[in-house]
């Protein structure tokens, strides 16, 4: 055998030895629930769980999982080997009790850490980011914008008079995308949007290409599958570039008070222009989709339900009458509060959210969580959960009155997650929720297009939305 022969037979055996060896490599991870002795979808050995997660969707796929396999499992987003857990227990642990050993969230496949700001840093920076961002979302800051969102109302009741005028069906959701929208960029970055007013305005194109365009494109599960992608797709530059400067330069002076203030009280701390750009990117994420998809589900189950719509309608005419609704009254309506909990139930918008990673390895009741594992609280499941909900399918807002309120088990609604990494908007959003619905029902009524039963389709791309928008009449009406 002359040495040319020798080489290719020695290049042979190595190549077959780096095959075998990765082989071997994936076999053994994508068996990590089976030697952590958790039940699961059978992954496979290139894609994990991904081929079903794409073809179902993200959320379909975790609800059929949760019905096979109960309410803890594992699962592979990719390569990325995840623990979903729906047990009240278990989660007040991870969430709360334990929260040292889960400070950080699970790694967003999209978004490298540092690209969107409080909500997936981790460690000392999210603790600085929290307690710098947290007065932000004081009563009294709150109070401060509710004028803002007031105005922004004016401009949603202006379409919907022309739309009950012409009487014709038409999807109510697009309309709180555009009012949650004006309402966060003026809030949050002090821009003069007017997405409600200008179907072209240049906010509400570039935020709707950002959720729907990279919905519909493969790009979420590329990097689901090669993780060091994101740092090509996310890049901060390119997040710079689709939303112009002026999220800059307005967060900078927002944040400039804060930090001015800070600084008097002897805390030296500032944001560089790359860490407001981040914040920004936070509260544009995380208030946008999630409030106008729960108005949206709110509308529809309204829409559905004649009796619940009616003793709203009546107790905002108890309440405030032909008044104005301000700070206070819109506080005050306890039926509503019951009637916006059970959409939260049955609608966690943000299920998908709520996400942790271990530092350390640790069991809880039983459970074993090696460190660096990804959890998942399962919040969907835990909200449809037979055993916590009766008929957990169907509308009921009396399970959040005082009297069945505190049979509700501990845990078990997580809407707005727990612990100190709860939703920091989950105030300002309510109020936004809040306003906007009664001064709607102040003056109108939500009727169904048709009779249809079928309940809204959904889609999961971050927030889980109505995926064909909400199709509703409105029709003015009296005070009863
Ligand atoms: C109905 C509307 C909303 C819902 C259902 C919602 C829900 C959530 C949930 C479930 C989380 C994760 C909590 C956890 O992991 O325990 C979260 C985090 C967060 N939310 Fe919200 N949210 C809403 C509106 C908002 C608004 C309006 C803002 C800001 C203007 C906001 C800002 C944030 C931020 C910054 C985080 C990350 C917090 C952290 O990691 O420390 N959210 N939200």
């Amino acid at each position: 055998m002359n040495n040319n022969a020798k080489q290719h037979i020695f290049c042979l055996i190595m190549y077959f030895n780096v095959i075998f060896s990765r082989y071997k490599y994936l076999r053994w991870h994508f068996s990590t629930f089976k030697r952590l002795g958790l039940q699961g979808p059978q992954p496979s050995i290139i894609a994990g769980n991904l081929p079903e997660i794409m073809k179902k969707g993200q959320l379909q796929a975790m609800i059929d999982w949760s019905k096979q396999y109960g309410r803890i499992f594992g699962y592979y987003e990719g390569w990325t080997p995840v623990i979903a857990v729906a047990d009240p227990q278990i989660l007040r642990q991870i969430l709360v009790k334990d929260f040292d050993n889960f400070r950080s969230r699970k790694p967003f496949p999209l978004a490298p850490r540092k690209a969107l700001g409080l909500f997936l840093e981790n460690g000392h920076q999210w603790k600085q980011s929290r307690s710098i961002l947290t007065p932000a979302f004081s009563t009294g800051k709150i109070k401060k914008m509710f004028p803002i969102i007031d105005n922004m109302v004016d401009h949603l009741e202006e379409n919907l008079n022309v739309k009950s005028a012409e009487a014709k069906p038409f999807d109510i959701y697009s309309f709180y995308q555009s009012l949650t929208l004006d309402v966060i960029g003026r809030c949050a970055f002090g821009l003069q949007t007017n997405a409600q007013t200008d179907p072209k305005d240049e906010f509400l194109t570039n935020i709707r290409f950002l959720f729907s365009g990279l919905s519909k494109t493969c790009i979420l599960y590329l990097v689901m599958l090669i993780p060091i992608f994101q740092y090509f797709v996310f890049a901060l530059k390119n997040l710079v570039i689709i939303f112009g400067m002026n999220p800059v330069v307005w967060l900078r002076n927002q944040l400039r008070e804060i930090i001015r203030i800070r600084k008097e009280m002897g805390k030296q701390r500032s944001m560089t222009d790359r860490e407001i750009v981040a914040q920004s990117l936070t509260f544009l994420l995380a208030g946008y989709e999630t409030t106008s998809a729960v108005l949206s589900f709110l509308t529809d189950l309204l829409s559905r339900n004649k009796a619940v719509h009616d003793r709203l309608c009546a107790e905002i005419d108890g309440v405030i009458g032909e008044g104005h609704v301000d700070y206070d009254n819109v506080q005050k309506l306890p039926y509503f509060d019951m009637v916006v909990n059970e959409i939260c139930r049955m609608y966690p918008t943000a299920s998908l959210i709520v996400t942790r990673q271990a530092a350390e390895s640790r069991s809880y009741n039983g459970v074993y969580i090696p460190a660096g594992m990804a959890v998942q609280a399962n919040v969907w499941a835990l909200h449809h959960d037979e055993q916590l909900w009766q008929n957990p399918e169907e509308f009921i807002p009396e399970r959040f009155s005082p009297q069945y309120k505190e049979k509700i088990v501990r845990y078990s609604f997580l809407p707005f997650g727990a612990g100190p990494r709860s939703c920091i908007g989950e105030r300002f959003a309510l109020l936004e929720i809040k306003l906007t619905i009664v001064r709607i029902l102040k003056n109108y009524r939500f009727t169904r297009p048709h009779d249809s039963e079928k309940p809204l389709e959904l889609v999961s791309r971050g927030a889980i939305v109505p995926r064909d928008g909400v199709q509703i009449r409105v029709e003015r009406r009296c005070l009863s």
